[in-house]
């Protein structure tokens, strides 16, 4: 792994770091009395701290580095953690990264290591990295993953992973990885531009995040041996061990969709395995989970669960920086390790009550002391989503004599396909008499095709809704009655995308989401309370699944059984076979 900084000193910073270590040059910033959590050796050590500029110079009990100039804080009864790294984020769940950073330093969590699959569909590379490289300079780092196939069964979108753009990405400081590979399959099957594209992640040292729920030990080993060096998949703690048995470094998750991460830990406790190369993450969590908090919380859980606390902060800290080759920079309280300090009134308390980014106090309990500029989206192609004219004809699949291909939904994340001979009325599929249904379509972004289908188990009730946040970009339009869902679509369009819900000829729900459909510029506590407001008006509607905004991202994203609707048509996932085609729009 090529350990590129991302904060490089020159010459002259590093020497006075030096000489702020030997005192002979006074420190910025020197933080007294503390119980540092030594994140290297396990042990919580009584040492004061002191850091020049972004960096930590000098951790022990020497003073003579404070000065006239220094800024002494009295950190008596609180222990010092470094700060959180979330090795496995997707910063476009409403949120954008920007606005996930800012909440989520507030409760400790300094670097981001990211996916990148919403913006592969908007940018081309040289675009990509202006953004990646504008957004590093936050204080929080954001980091990133390469993804290397789009998630949505399409031939077409498999040149945007040609080898050029991904080597060209891969190059990048801030990219770690490569993944998460959803497209495995395509690895062990030896399809050569996933093998040459593989060469290439691992010929820049980085990393390959898998992706491979209830796969057989048999295919762990054929990942593993295709260079796949860590998943974050399991479900058990036997899933776990075997990924750490073969090397990988397992990611335990705890998730708004995967809530995972207190049987693990109690299934690894039991073993008594090594736990050095584990990490935890939330893995795209939606808003109204991180009502509880991010990392903060899942390390909480990870403690209530029997972790020892020191045991559970190595898991958020030194662990994945290590994975990641950042540990020359990141994930522990040291001298020449950038200043990116937690301050924790119990270590059974996760949630910090003060946190420095790079060595400035950037929160207190809670509340954020510094700003973070948006980029401007404009710039990088994330704009509203263009409209274009619809009609009922267009949303409610045609008759059809045979069994239709029904998505019935098994959880938020699952489906199951289920036959029916459906009634026909008027050259169309009507479904006014059946109950638990619902049409379900997928709207081409750019107005070509549409996707018409129907559903079951996603909400009996729901008149019309439609949601531009969909993986493929394209947007989903459900309910029972077409006039609804034409005018929640309608809606849509003037909002610049977002999710919308309408009934008896009015507008009850929207949550704009402008930037390219999927993410807003609200801040998190805004879309936490708009989010709880859309899963409590959909429950009211009949929608028994958790997650509801997971299912609409999903709903074209055939990496997940059993059936989906896609860019070619309602889409049988296993078989990788189009069981109904789309249809142009206007037809
Ligand atoms: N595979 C995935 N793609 C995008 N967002 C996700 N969140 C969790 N898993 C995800």
């Amino acid at each position: 792994m090529k350990n590129q900084k991302l904060r490089p000193l020159n010459r002259q910073s590093l020497y006075n770091l030096i000489c702020t270590a030997k005192g002979d040059v006074k420190a910025d910033l020197y933080i007294t009395d503390s119980m540092v959590v030594n994140v290297y050796t396990g042990e919580l050590v009584k040492s004061n701290v002191a850091i020049k500029g972004r960096h930590i110079a000098y951790v022990g009990d020497a003073v003579n580095m404070v000065g006239k100039e220094t800024r002494v804080l009295n950190a008596k009864g609180l222990y010092l953690c470094p700060g959180y790294i979330e090795p496995h984020a997707h910063p476009f769940q409403t949120y954008n990264p920007v606005t996930l950073a800012e909440k989520v330093m507030t409760l400790g969590t300094t670097t981001l290591i990211c996916d990148s699959l919403f913006f592969f569909n908007n940018m081309d590379e040289r675009q990509l990295t202006h953004l990646w490289q504008e957004l590093a300079e936050l204080p929080v780092k954001i980091l990133w993953g390469v993804r290397l196939d789009p998630q949505t069964y399409s031939p077409q979108r498999m040149e945007q992973f040609s080898m050029q753009r991904i080597e060209y990405l891969l190059d990048q400081t801030v990219a770690r990885q490569a993944g998460e590979l959803t497209d495995w399959p395509s690895l062990i099957s030896g399809r050569e531009q996933m093998l040459n594209n593989m060469l290439t992640a691992s010929r820049l040292g980085k990393r390959v995040e898998g992706h491979a729920p209830g796969a057989s030990l048999q295919t762990l080993n054929a990942l593993t041996s295709g260079g796949v060096t860590a998943c974050h998949e399991s479900i058990t703690g036997e899933e776990a061990i075997q990924r750490l048995r073969l090397g990988m470094y397992a990611t335990l998750r705890h998730s708004s969709l995967r809530p995972d991460l207190p049987k693990l830990l109690q299934d690894l406790l039991n073993a008594k395995v090594d736990l050095r190369r584990t990490m935890i993450t939330t893995d795209g969590t939606t808003p109204p989970t991180i009502q509880h908090g991010f990392t903060d919380y899942i390390l909480r859980l990870a403690i209530e669960s029997g972790l020892p606390p020191v045991e559970a902060y190595r898991m958020a800290t030194i662990n994945p920086a290590t994975y990641y080759g950042l540990d020359n920079e990141l994930g522990g309280i040291a001298p020449g390790k950038l200043a990116d300090i937690l301050f924790l009134e119990d270590l059974t308390n996760p949630t910090p009550v003060k946190v420095l980014t790079e060595g400035t106090l950037a929160a207190e309990k809670g509340r954020k002391l510094i700003e973070f500029d948006q980029p401007n989206w404009q710039d990088y192609n994330i704009t509203s989503i263009s409209s274009y004219h619809i009609e009922r004809t267009d949303i409610i699949p045609p008759a059809y004599d045979g069994l239709f291909p029904v998505m019935q939904f098994v959880s938020p994340a699952i489906t199951k396909q289920r036959d029916l001979k459906l009634p026909v009325r008027d050259g169309v599929i009507d479904i006014t008499g059946e109950s638990g249904l619902i049409y379900a379509a997928l709207l081409d972004h750019m107005g070509n095709w549409i996707c018409s289908g129907i559903a079951g188990g996603f909400a009996d009730d729901l008149s019309g809704m439609a949601c531009s946040n969909t993986y493929s970009g394209d947007i989903a339009v459900l309910g029972r009655n077409p006039e609804e869902m034409l005018r929640a679509t309608r809606r849509v369009f003037d909002i610049g995308g977002g999710v919308v819900v309408a009934e008896d000829g009015q507008i009850v729900f929207e949550l704009p989401l402008t930037l390219g459909g999927m993410m807003s510029d609200q801040s998190l506590d805004e879309l936490i309370a708009k989010c709880q407001e859309l899963y409590s008006l959909l429950a009211k509607k009949g929608h028994t699944h958790y997650d509801l905004l997971y299912t609409i991202h999903f709903l074209s994203a055939t990496h997940l059984p059993e059936i989906r609707l896609s860019p070619h048509g309602i889409f049988a996932v296993k078989e990788k076979k189009v069981l109904m085609p789309t249809r142009k729009i206007g037809i």
